[in-house]
């Protein structure tokens, strides 16, 4: 289980997490959503350790992170898959040894072990045989894949998606979207998934929390979602520039120029 608690994160005079809780039980995959620049990066960043808190208490599989020792944060680090929002693969690699790269860190297996991880792992990604192209041979959507393939070679128990459908189309959009569903319930991933694309939160989703200035504003699970009352969730779910009945003073209302107005 994932669990931030309270946790507070300032860059200098820059408030980004202010009380920010979080619990991602075990199985499920946790969608956070928010308007860009809200902080759901440095938040997830937090549960790997790539960030420390100001404040606050980070836990993982009964860890607390943010106390941890080096060596047992590269160990749980070994557990969790995290898949960047540009697929980073280092272009003078091919497909084979980009994918093997965390498990030639981790070391313990031999090159036949590896050989077969790799090709599993391509397998569940719908891309085997790939291994001895290099990445600029393939499309954004094969290395988002392969990415995914990186994170899932390790066997995770978590896996954290940075907006892993960016910049991608529709069509290939659902099937990463697909796959990260497959990880949930094929492998019993638990995952946290950053994403501002709703079609995709309701697909890969079992629960959405929604970041607003550092904290936790709203979560529950898809079917709340749609039901909610809270005009700030209801506002960016439907992607609505203005809030119905008007602004709130908490979030001014983005106002269209009425057609045919004078300017
Ligand atoms: N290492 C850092 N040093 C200084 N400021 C940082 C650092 N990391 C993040 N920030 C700032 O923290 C804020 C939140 O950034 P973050 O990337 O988490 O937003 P986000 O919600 O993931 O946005 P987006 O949806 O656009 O990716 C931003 O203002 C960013 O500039």
């Amino acid at each position: 289980m994932i669990q931030l608690k309270n946790v507070h994160k300032a860059f200098g005079p820059k408030k980004v997490l202010q009380g920010f809780t979080l619990d991602v039980p075990e199985g499920e995959t946790m969608v956070i959503i928010g308007y860009s620049g809200t902080g759901k990066s440095v938040a997830i960043k937090h549960i790997v350790g790539l960030l420390e808190p100001d404040a606050g208490e980070v836990w993982v599989d009964g860890q607390r992170v943010d106390e941890l020792p080096r060596r047992d944060l590269y160990a749980l680090r070994a557990r969790i898959g995290y898949v960047f929002q540009f697929a980073a693969l280092f272009d003078s690699m091919n497909i084979g040894e980009n994918v093997a790269m965390g498990l030639r860190k981790q070391g313990g297996l031999s090159e036949a072990e590896i050989r077969s991880r790799v090709a599993e792992a391509l397998d569940l990604v719908d891309l085997p045989g790939v291994e001895a192209r290099f990445p600029a041979e393939l499309s954004g959507g094969m290395r988002k894949r392969v990415g995914i393939a990186r994170a899932i070679a390790l066997r995770p128990k978590y896996i954290l998606y940075d907006e892993p459908t960016t910049g991608l189309d529709p069509v290939t959009s659902a099937v990463i979207d697909q796959l990260m569903v497959r990880m949930r319930e094929k492998l019993g991933v638990t995952g946290v998934v950053i994403t501002h694309d709703m079609r995709s939160a309701y697909t890969v989703g079992t629960r959405i929390a929604m970041l607003y200035e550092g904290r936790v504003r709203w979560q529950g699970t898809i079917e709340e979602i749609h039901e909610t009352t809270d005009p700030i969730v209801r506002q960016f779910v439907e992607g609505r520039a203005e809030i119905e009945g008007g602004h709130t003073d908490e979030f001014p209302a983005v106002r269209e120029p009425t057609p045919g107005a004078a300017a």
